[in-house]
């Protein structure tokens, strides 16, 4: 396919501005620019070097007489010297490129998204609006044409107009993971076609979407700022006084949204004079990700850190959260929760009142070596239930639960972290100043009640939440199991009344690795779509002898490695330790300290346990003995997510036992 003709004026365009940019953040900020009330950056003097390195996301042409709207770019930050003005993507003005239906869009006459190669511009998608209009653009520098309004036409978005923060087609407000528009779908090409046209309907810059999906992935998240829909920008730029929850179906883009909410709390623009945070502007807020996995952390990370000064935002996982709060020394083995009573919201009761028993007639210990000691003595006092003159409690099953907490010494695992980071806070709160403005919460259904304890202890007393789950991926019985419950335990609505925003259009998965996963469900919530309708057909194999299982796993994931050498390849099973066997057999070599990363010649295969694989993506999957995987009261949530960590290809390989429902798909 011939670039479009301005493709080359775009790329020194950008260039140019990323030249500016870096030379702007090294002078001081302060002298350097004219301000705009409305949309310049006017806390300069707050922003480190480091961030807002982002390429130009994108160009919108107005058919006005005002100079400052006729033409102009999206860009990370303000910066008025390009020719025409580049905009902050978190100003108000941004919404003009991101929501074809706000509020002044009726002079938009063209607006241009660009791709990125790292932080060059690969390729530039227009979305003309109106017809018969000249093209706003200036392009003068580079002699090159303006593009014939004709030849790169689209139909324009035909979705009715949402006002700003209000659900958008693939955005509703419902509740508990309910889908208020999907019925089930029936499973014929013809209407699966018309279902991936609808669940089109009011998307932007949908080519460029499109393609991008189809690129191969890589391990890091890559930038879709660029390519935000008109859902996602909503939520993203949601009122920042207003706790947000957000339940979406797998690949629906709630990371992406997640990760860019943390991106925009922290942009200069929204802490000037007229900006939403403008009495912040002084200090501005703490922004905390919590994620489920240290993987996550790194496939995240890499969106917001482009965009946001270092030490504003600080992406962690809960894991690893817990562990500091307590400020021991791990390691802290095994999974989260074996009883109820290990992960009860109550724990912090317990810890709160042994603390104010040891305080009557003791004072905490200092210095070397306190901390673990002081820990110790309240958690043993749970352990005891107090003291005999002062109990901590009455009831014969949390006696009972505390009389069989292991001795403080063996009770380093993770099943007991949450408690131990309890104990801590017991006796020695944060202090108000390591607390976080705002905490943005991913995987949220897999919070357990004493997590939320804990990390709600890292909010200030004005701050809010911003928590993006799917109940439906829940892999234990021990955490919540709807939103109104979490909701409940953070006190979000004043009211009682709380309705999670449902986002419903899915991007990672193809329609065929959905259909096959979503039999997983409960019939009502069945019917989740996704822009990529089909795809390659998931691929199940039945292994009639037990020992073929791994072998029969490695060559699929080795077909699959070589189909998609420029993308990833995983395999996800409950039993990595027989994977890793297989791979060494078969000659891959292990890279890096972790066992995630697998080598042969120029090949890569990456293995995970379930767990580790929540909120990450790869281009094919091979799930292993589905059957084996563990159910909590009668969901399969750890399959259903490893299901649905395929982009692109999905395969099943079993021997012993395949789930009912996985049966009948493979045969539908
Ligand atoms: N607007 C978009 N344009 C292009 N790609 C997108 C867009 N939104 C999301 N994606 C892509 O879809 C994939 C899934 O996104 P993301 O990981 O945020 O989904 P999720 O809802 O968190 O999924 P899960 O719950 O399964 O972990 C990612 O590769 C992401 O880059």
């Amino acid at each position: 396919m011939t670039p479009h003709p301005e493709l080359p004026y775009e790329q020194a365009k950008n260039k140019e501005y990323l030249d500016k940019l870096e030379r702007r953040l090294q002078r001081n900020p302060l002298t350097d620019v004219a301000r705009n009330v409305l949309w310049i950056d006017a806390v300069n003097h707050q922003i480190k070097a480091n961030g807002y390195h982002h390429p130009l996301l994108g160009r919108v042409g107005c058919d006005t007489d005002d100079e400052e709207l006729r033409d102009f770019y999206i860009g990370s930050r303000f910066l008025p010297e390009l020719g025409v003005p580049v905009y902050s993507w978190a100003a108000p003005i941004a919404r003009l490129f991101f929501q074809p239906d706000a509020d002044g869009s009726e002079d938009v006459v063209v607006r241009r998204t660009f791709a990125h190669r790292f932080t060059d511009i690969s390729d530039l998608d227009d979305e003309w609006v109106r017809e018969g209009v000249d093209s706003p653009f200036i392009s003068k520098e580079l002699n090159v044409p303006a593009p014939a309004p004709t030849s790169t036409r689209r139909r324009r978005a035909a979705s009715p107009a949402p006002a700003s923060h209000q659900p958008s087609p693939s955005t509703s407000t419902g509740g508990e993971g309910t889908r208020s528009d999907a019925p089930a779908a029936p499973d014929t090409s013809t209407v699966r076609i018309r279902k991936a046209l609808d669940i089109r309907e009011g998307m932007r810059a949908e080519e460029a979407v499109l393609k991008r999906l189809t690129a191969p992935r890589q391990d890091k998240l890559q930038s879709v700022l660029a390519l935000l829909q008109p859902d996602q920008h909503a939520l993203v730029s949601w009122p920042v006084d207003d706790s947000l929850v957000v339940q979406g179906h797998p690949g629906t883009g709630k990371t992406v949204v997640a990760a860019y909410r943390a991106a925009y709390l922290v942009n200069p623009v929204l802490y000037e004079d007229e900006g939403a945070l403008a009495a912040r502007a002084s200090k501005p807020l703490k922004v905390l990700v919590v994620g489920p996995t240290a993987g996550y952390v790194s496939h995240v990370d890499g969106l917001i850190q482009p965009l946001a000064a270092f030490d504003q935002v600080r992406v962690t996982h809960l894991h690893d959260l817990m562990a500091e709060t307590t400020g021991l020394k791990g390691p802290w083995p095994g999974a989260i929760g074996g009883e109820h009573n290990d992960v009860d919201a109550q724990a912090r009761m317990f810890a709160e009142r042994a603390a104010r028993i040891h305080e009557q007639n003791h004072r905490w210990r200092e210095g070397n070596g306190a901390r673990r000691e002081n820990i110790k003595t309240v958690y043993e006092l749970i352990r005891r239930n107090g003291t005999p003159e002062r109990r901590l409690v009455e009831d014969a099953d949390q006696v009972a639960w505390m009389a069989n907490l292991p001795a403080f010494e063996q009770a380093f695992k993770r099943r007991y972290l949450p408690l131990m980071a309890q104990c801590r806070l017991a006796y020695n709160p944060i202090p108000d100043g390591m607390r976080y403005d705002h905490i943005i919460v991913d995987e949220a259904q897999d919070v357990s009640p004493i997590e939320w304890n804990v990390l709600d202890q890292y909010l200030r007393r004005d701050g809010h939440w911003t928590l993006v789950g799917d109940m439906n991926q829940r892999r234990s019985d021990v955490t919540y199991g709807s939103w109104h419950e979490i909701a409940d335990h953070l006190a979000l609505a004043a009211d009682g009344e709380f309705r999670p925003q449902v986002m419903t259009r899915g991007y990672r998965s193809t329609g065929a690795v959905l259909r096959f996963a979503d039999r997983l469900l409960p019939a009502k919530q069945r019917g989740n779509q996704t822009v990529q309708a089909d795809g390659e057909p998931v691929k199940v194999d039945h292994v009639t002898r037990p020992e073929m299982l791994w072998v029969s796993a490695l060559q699929v994931a080795h077909q699959l490695a070589t189909k998609y050498a420029d993308g990833s390849t995983a395999i996800i099973t409950v039993n990595p330790g027989e994977m890793m066997g297989e791979l060494g057999r078969g000659g891959w070599r292990r890279k890096g300290s972790g066992f995630h990363i697998w080598q042969k010649g120029e090949l890569t295969v990456r293995l995970y346990a379930p767990e580790d694989a929540r909120g990450l993506e790869f281009d094919a999957v091979v799930v292993v003995e589905p059957g084996a995987f563990p159910e909590n009261l009668g969901r399969t949530g750890q399959l259903y997510t490893s299901l649905t960590r395929a982009n692109r290809e999905l395969a099943v390989i079993w021997h012993r036992n395949m789930p009912d429902a996985l049966r009948r798909a493979a045969r539908s």
